[in-house]
């Protein structure tokens, strides 16, 4: 009976939320930013809370913190100079960085208080942990112009897997993670169907990585992503992936 009330609650907040975008289509047909939802997927990433119970933006984990390493930062520095370039503006680089922060609904227009109506403790798989440094610490930044997603990827000493390397779950999850990211940023409220991993090469624990994901198709609700992950220095092969992200409408997740 309780359940069935919070679900109620959830979903008429979730409407109201989709009132506040009325031009909104259950899947989004074509590669473009996606501003479903009342999701600001555009504007460099930046979160607009309109819900007047919103007074404070949330954290953001891709942001530097003490646990980077030297070349954590070098290449944070280096994608993140490629965001200032192109038309002398940040609105006209290819790149921009991707925000990221503990639970996606986070992302949404008045998620603030969504998140604390729906399963309040939970949260996002890879920003769950406390100590910096400890687990998953990456930045994702996107090329809207080529429709692909770089992501500096630090593995802490919490994701080993055989001793010394990460866990071939923890390499599954980022992948997830970066690809997910770019699907959404094409496709709107997306998920996983199919993800297809072949690790060439073990990843040292504490090192940094990058993780390429590029879009390969998109047909109607499903969209075809490529997967690398790759030394900082791009001379080494990681893993390769292939993964199969569909649109999904907002009912799909609340159980419509
Ligand atoms: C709510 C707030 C969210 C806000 C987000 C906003 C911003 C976020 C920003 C950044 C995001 C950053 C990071 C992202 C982080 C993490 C990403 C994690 C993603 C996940 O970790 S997500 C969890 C794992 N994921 C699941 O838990 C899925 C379980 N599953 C299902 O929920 C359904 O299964 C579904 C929906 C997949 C499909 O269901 P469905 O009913 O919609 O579609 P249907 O079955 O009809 O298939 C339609 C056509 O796709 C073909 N097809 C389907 N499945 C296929 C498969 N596996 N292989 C090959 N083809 C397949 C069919 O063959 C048919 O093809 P055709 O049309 O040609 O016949």
């Amino acid at each position: 009976m309780f359940r069935r009330a919070v679900t109620a609650l959830c979903y008429t907040a979730a409407r109201a939320l989709l009132a506040l975008r009325p031009h909104v289509h259950r899947h989004l047909p074509s590669v473009r930013t996606a501003p479903l939802l009342g999701f600001n997927l555009d504007s460099r990433w930046s979160v607009t809370m309109t819900w007047p119970f919103s007074s404070f933006q949330p954290h953001d984990y891709s942001l530097p913190n003490p646990s980077w390493s030297p070349e954590m930062m070098r290449l944070y520095d280096h994608y993140n100079s490629l965001c200032e370039q192109e038309g002398g503006g940040k609105s006209k680089a290819p790149w921009v960085r991707m925000p990221s922060y503990n639970r996606l609904l986070k992302y949404a227009k008045g998620g603030q208080c969504l998140s604390k109506m729906v399963q309040a403790k939970a949260r996002l798989f890879t920003r769950n942990m406390k100590e910096e440094g400890a687990s998953f610490e990456y930045v994702v930044f996107l090329n809207k112009q080529e429709k692909m997603c770089t992501c500096i990827f630090q593995a802490g000493h919490l994701l080993e897997g055989p001793p010394g390397y990460v866990h071939g779950g923890a390499i599954a999850t980022i992948i997830d993670t970066v690809a997910g990211a770019l699907t959404t940023y094409l496709g709107g409220l997306v998920m996983t169907a199919n993800l297809t991993i072949n690790y060439r090469s073990p990843i040292p624990l504490g090192s940094v990585v990058l993780v390429h994901s590029l879009l390969e198709k998109m047909e109607e609700r499903k969209i075809l992503i490529f997967c690398q992950v790759t030394s900082s220095d791009g001379s080494k092969l990681h893993t390769e992936a292939t993964g199969l992200f569909l649109s999904i409408s907002l009912g799909h997740l609340i159980g419509g």
